[in-house]
Formats: structure tokens, sequence, C-alpha cells
């Protein structure tokens, strides 16, 4: 077999596997990566809630940085929860630096269960470096401080994003729910277009975010074009939702079937 590529997650640890560095690693090794990990806090985390976290000291995300650096090959990396403006100033300068390749940055702040994990401050400091930004409308809102709840707000406020620096932003529409369509905003090079797919229907999407931006570093690291690893990663990520429609982990939101191995499930979600 031929060396896969290594991808590398910069992130929280979610104790109750669904999101965080748990989700990434599994993402990564369904996408046939090679997954390595930079710890940035460990939380205290089930699907009901988060009732703890430990940020990692910056020094010690550092000396993780440097010793994956030093050694595997990376080919793209992806963030998620980064914790503090500190953390993301050990971050950015490696990305300054010039190897942090195929940057995949998703803008981690709340917890679906209500948590704050993040800092705007964190994430205005790696978006000059992303390729890929991929905020949820919440988190568009908030790093805009304006409402972000229709495609057309969407739409701008992915526009108004890359403003920030990065070369591409999708801003994902998941949370809003009604429509029979799970509808996400891309703008690159200068121009908005919307990625439509069928909903899922399911309340069980713990660690969605992160799958998808996992999901897109795999497919960068894989030597993927741009637009097709978006479209890809969101492809999988509703197979994943789909496969765990009938999973009961947990008494809260569940997580995904990174694996597929529920049979095979229509675009209703399904089990065929
Ligand atoms: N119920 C669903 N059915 C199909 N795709 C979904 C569903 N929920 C989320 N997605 C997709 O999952 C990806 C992650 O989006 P989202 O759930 O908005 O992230 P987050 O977990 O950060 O809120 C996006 O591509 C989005 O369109
Ligand atoms: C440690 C950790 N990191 C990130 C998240 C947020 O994950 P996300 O994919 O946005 O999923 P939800 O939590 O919104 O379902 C997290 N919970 N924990």
């Amino acid at each position: 077999m031929t060396t896969p590529p290594v991808a590398l997650t910069i992130a929280g640890s979610d104790s109750g596997g669904g999101a965080g560095i748990q989700a990434d690693l599994k993402t990564f090794a369904a996408q046939r990566c090679f997954g390595a990990s930079v710890i940035t806090a460990v939380t205290a985390q089930n699907t009901k809630a988060v009732t703890d976290v430990h940020p990692i000291p910056p020094a010690a995300v550092a000396s993780q940085l440097t010793a994956v650096l030093d050694d595997l090959s990376v080919a793209a990396v992806k963030t998620g929860m980064l914790g503090s403006a500190e953390v993301a100033d050990e971050v950015a300068a490696r990305a300054r630096d010039g190897v942090l390749p195929h940057l995949v940055v998703d803008p981690v702040l709340i917890s679906s269960t209500g948590y704050t994990l993040g800092v705007v401050a964190a994430i205005e400091r790696l978006l000059p470096y992303a390729v890929v930004a991929t905020p949820n409308v919440a988190e568009a809102a908030t790093l805009l401080d304006r409402p972000v709840t229709t495609l057309a707000e969407m739409a701008d406020a992915a526009r108004d994003l890359a403003a920030g620096g990065a070369r591409c932003v999708v801003v994902t529409g998941g949370d809003l729910r009604g429509g029979e369509q799970a509808v996400d905003a891309l703008w690159l090079d200068g121009e908005v277009r919307f990625l439509r797919g069928p909903r899922v229907p399911t309340t069980h999407n713990h660690g969605s975010g992160c799958t998808f931006a996992a999901a897109i570093a795999a497919r960068l690291a894989h030597g993927e074009q741009l637009v097709d690893a978006i479209s890809q990663a969101k492809s999988y990520v509703a197979r994943a939702l789909a496969g765990a429609t009938g999973w009961r982990i947990g008494g809260g939101i569940g997580p995904l079937d990174h694996f597929e191995w529920s049979p095979s499930v229509d675009s209703e979600g399904d089990n065929a």
C-alpha cells in the first residue's frame, strides 16, 4: 500500500467522542488520511453538555506543533477549538512560516449545547492564512456582529468574512432548520454559489461542523481541487448524519456515523 497523506488537526478534545479531535481523527481515517493531532484544550463533554474545560498552555501547544511538524510531512491542517488568542498566536506563527499547508479554519465559538469554547480574537488571527474557513450561521453572526439567518445573509456573510483574508469562506446552514435542503453559501474568487443537498431529518448532529472541516482538509491532503473537496465533504457529512439516525449514543445530541457502518441509507436518512 502506498503511504497515506498526513492530515493534522489542531483542536480540543471532546470526551464524548462526537466532536473536536475525536471527530477529526475519525474523519481523517475514514477519508484514508493518517491523522496527527495537536490538542488545545481538554473538555469534559457528552451529548448533553460541556461541564468543564481545561485549556492547554500555549507553550504546550507550541511544543506539540514542533514535534509533529519536525517529523511528519503534513499535507493539510484543520483547526477547531483554539480557546484563546494566545494559542491562536502560536498557530498563526507557524502559518506565517508557511508550514501549515491547506489550512482549513473551523471557527469554533459555541458548542451546540451552548457552551463558549472560543473567542473572536483567536479566529481573526488565523483567517488571513486560511484556504477555507467554515463558520456556521451562528459563528458568522458572531464574527460579523449582525444576524445571519437567510440565504442572502449567508452569502453576504461569506463575502464579508473573506475580506478577513481567507481565500474561500463557506457559511454552513445546517442549523437553519425547516427546509427540505441543507444549504451552504460558498464565497470564492469574488463569487458566491450555494451548495445544496437533501436535509437529513435528524437532531443527532453533534460534531457535524468539525467533521465537515476535517473532511475538507483530508480531501485537500489527497490533492483534490478546492470546490470538489468542499462538495465531497458536504456529501460525506450527509451520509454520516444519515447513517447515525438509528443510533442511540447518549441521551442528548448524538454523534455521526463517521465510518459509514450503517447499511446504505437513502437521502431521507431511512435505512434501506
Ligand atoms: N440535517 C442535515 N442534513 C444534511 N446536511 C447537513 C445537515 N446538518 C448539517 N449539514 C451539513 O453539515 C455541514 C456542517 O454544517 P453545520 O451543521 O451548519 O455545522 P455546525 O456543526 O458547525 O453547526 C454543512 O455542509 C451542512 O450543510
Ligand atoms: C472540543 C470541541 N470542539 C468543537 C466542538 C463544536 O463542534 P461542532 O462540530 O460545531 O459540533 P456541535 O458541538 O456544534 O454539534 C465541540 N463541541 N467540542
